[in-house]
């Protein structure tokens, strides 16, 4: 099994709706975001899933996040505070679509790095 591993960041600002402390008044970071990925099969130049490819699909999702008020996209609406777990999840369900993942290869992880002493990883089970 093969894992490969980019990092993609973005830059934006959010609150913690309800947060008991400082979180809750609006602050920025800036977010890395490691996704990895797995599979068996690999292509005819020998790869899993080109780097390339994967930080542009990747990036694609980075563009609605980046330089944005968080809690005033739609996805983050109605009780769903923009916290490193829902921007995984975000960025996981988003990812798990693209065509770039329909032969050998699926998307294993998704880990928010909110700064670089604190992340949280998503992943689905089997
Ligand atoms: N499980 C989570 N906990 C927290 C999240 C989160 O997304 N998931 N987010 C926050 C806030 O966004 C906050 O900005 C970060 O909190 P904190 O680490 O306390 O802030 P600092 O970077 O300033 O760290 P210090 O150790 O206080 O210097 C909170 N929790
Ligand atoms: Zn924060």
């Amino acid at each position: 099994m093969f894992e490969l591993t980019v990092i993609v960041e973005f830059e934006a600002a959010h609150r913690i709706v309800g947060y008991p402390g400082k979180c809750n008044r609006l602050h920025g970071h800036n977010w890395s975001i490691e996704v990895s990925v797995v599979g068996n099969k690999l292509n005819e130049l020998g790869m899993l899933v080109d780097f390339k490819e994967l930080k542009q699909e990747v990036n694609k999702i980075m563009d609605r996040l980046d330089h944005q008020y968080l809690n005033e996209l739609p996805i983050f609406q109605e009780n769903n505070n923009p916290t490193a777990e829902n921007i995984a999840i975000y960025i996981y369900n988003e990812l798990e679509n693209s065509p770039l993942f329909e032969a050998n290869s699926k998307v294993k992880t998704v880990k928010v790095w909110e700064s670089q002493k604190s992340a949280v990883s998503y992943s689905k089970g089997e």
